[in-house]
């Protein structure tokens, strides 16, 4: 930005150079302690004992909603709007509320993005991939429906939807639901002469959405199915598709195998082909990257596309604002500008940034406002550690903690780096698979981490600040209106994979942490964009003015 006044206002009070440890533990949200609350069942001895130092050391902030620029309260936060408002230290309207909006005005279709696929309308099928349930936190299926509704208003004559089916951000087992639901919608569109069907499907974890290239092999499962119309299961509809791949008891939604629908001839339904136009549908950007690269890539070297159809591609948003993919989108996604990362930089501070694949970008890509690469990597370091592949995480469930601690401690004690910042994906990750068990043993291991990272703190004299992106593990069930454990069909209770909407800690500490320097008591209604503030002034500057306000105040003692 041309005009940008880069350099900040040295903090009268908080000297600079300090060495920060920012830790994101990533679904790590505050609840009522009880058997569902992972967090509370396992032991976290280090988390605790920063909870004790409330409300000076220790507080709560919201990390959902419009708190973060999601389109309302019941929205659950989660890790792009969560790191985004982390790093970008102000509320911006996320893809979801964008393309909400959009829809309404009817915009959408004004726009670039869909003028150039609507060129294929007349002679090609439009394809729709991605996400199919109410989540909101990669896609929505009203979206879907409105985009479904739009494009046939507006001559697309042929429709193929490629499912990705859910169960990570909805419950499991939802998917037979949507599914069914979507079907009725285009069986009303074909009522009207249009041929829309649903042409392939998988579970969201084993087909195409991968993240942060961690397994191209889930992409590639996607691309047969959807563009070479290969899979090994066939079926005439997808609703039986759906039914008939849960039975494996092995088999949840987010795990289910790619099909292809076939004809009465065994013939695939909708492979993509030349002069068709595509749409992937997922507003959000992490789980869309690498089929956006293998859509639109010529050179493309990470699995064999066999076909290359020359089709005209528009995501739902442009994807990564650095590498300007995909060329076409339906929406423009928010301009986050300005980053906390950006200024630090310009004001010489180093930063080492770390986790392990699948949350790399996290602390990186979202951190810096949905960019890829170092604002400037003479102070810029980021490390990621390979993510196991090809694995549920609760076989695993310490993950790569203990080795992000480790490589953060090393990272502090070097004395090289102002800021240290890593997201610890435990938590989270685990808490997705809805094993209560071993998202136990996650939180455990998360607990771990912090604790090597607030002893390395320790050593240099430095500071720490401990918080979350959003909640996860700290409630592993659903419930019914009057807060107790609601019961499925099957008598059992209901297993919530998903986030939450409950507000998340922050914690400041450590050697370095000047004596007169605490928590404000006002701002009750702070939230992750309060964070990024807070951070600045503790590396010893003032925020920019425009920054939601900091979450701590030099008191005369
Ligand atoms: O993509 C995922 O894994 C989930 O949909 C959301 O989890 P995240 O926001 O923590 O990445
Ligand atoms: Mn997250
Ligand atoms: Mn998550």
């Amino acid at each position: 930005m041309e005009n940008t006044q880069w350099k900040l206002k040295q903090h009268g009070r908080i000297p600079r150079n300090n060495t920060i440890a920012l830790v994101v533990l990533d679904g790590w949200g505050e609840n009522k302690p009880d058997q569902y609350n992972c967090i509370h069942v396992a032991e976290t001895p280090t988390m605790d004992k920063l909870k004790e130092g409330a409300p000076e050391k220790w507080r709560l902030i919201k990390a959902h909603g419009t708190a973060v620029g999601l389109p309302s309260e019941d929205d659950m936060g989660n890790s792009e709007v969560g790191h985004n408002a982390l790093g970008a230290g102000r509320i911006f309207a996320q893809g979801a509320k964008l393309v909400d909006i959009a829809l309404a005005s009817g915009k959408i279709y004004d726009g670039e993005g869909f003028k150039y696929i609507k060129e294929s309308f007349e002679t090609g099928t439009l394809h729709l991939i991605g996400l199919l349930s109410d989540g909101g936190v990669h896609s929505r299926l009203d979206q879907l429906q409105l985009l479904l509704k739009g494009a046939s208003e507006r001559g697309a004559k042929r429709i193929r939807v490629h499912i990705l089916t859910d169960g990570r951000d909805v419950l499991d087992g939802s998917s037979v639901g949507f599914v069914e639901t979507l079907e009725k919608d285009l069986s009303d569109l074909r009522a009207k002469g249009i041929d829309a069907q649903i042409a392939s499907g998988g579970g969201r974890m084993y087909v195409t959405m991968d993240r942060y290239e961690n397994d191209w092999n889930v992409v590639k499962r996607g691309w047969d199915a959807q563009v070479l119309g290969e899979a090994p299961h066939k079926f005439r509809n997808a609703v039986e598709a759906v039914k008939k791949l849960r039975e494996d008891p092995k088999i949840s939604d987010q795990y289910i195998p790619p099909f292809v629908i076939v004809d009465e001839n065994d013939k695939a339904v909708g492979p993509i082909v030349d002069g068709d136009a595509v749409v992937t549908f997922n507003f959000r950007a992490d789980r869309m990257v690498m089929l956006a690269k293998a859509l639109e890539y010529e050179d493309f070297d990470k699995f064999d596309r066999v076909r290359f159809p020359k089709i005209r591609y528009a995501g739902m948003l442009e994807y990564d604002g650095e590498l300007k993919l995909p060329s076409h989108y339906l929406v423009s996604p928010p301009e986050i500008d300005r980053t906390s990362g950006e200024y630090l930089v310009h004001n010489g501070v180093r930063t080492f940034a770390c986790s392990e694949t699948v949350k790399f970008g996290h602390v990186t890509f979202f951190w810096n406002g949905n960019r890829s690469g170092y604002f400037n990597q003479e102070l810029e370091e980021y490390v990621e550690i390979p993510s196991d592949v090809g694995i549920t995480f609760n076989v695993q469930p310490k993950m790569k903690a203990i080795e992000i601690a480790e490589r953060a401690k090393k990272a502090i004690l070097s004395r090289k780096f102002h800021q240290i910042r890593v997201n610890i994906p435990n938590s989270d990750m685990v808490g997705h698979t809805g094993d209560i068990e071993a998202t136990v043993v996650a939180c455990k291991a998360a607990d771990e981490a912090v604790k090597m990272i607030i002893d390395a703190i320790e050593q240099v004299g430095g500071i720490y600040v401990i918080t979350a992106d959003h909640g996860n593990a700290e409630e592993m069930v659903k419930r019914n209106k009057s807060g107790e454990p609601a019961l499925g069909k099957d008598g059992k209770i209901q297993v919530l994979t998903s986030h939450t909407l409950q507000p998340v800690p922050i914690a400041i500490g450590g050697p370095g942490l000047p004596n007169d320097v605490r928590l404000r008591s006002d701002l009750p209604g702070a939230g992750l964009a309060n964070v990024a503030a807070t951070v600045i002034n503790l590396h010893g500057y003032e925020a920019p003015a425009d920054y939601e306000p900091s979450l701590i105040e030099v008191y005369d003692a």
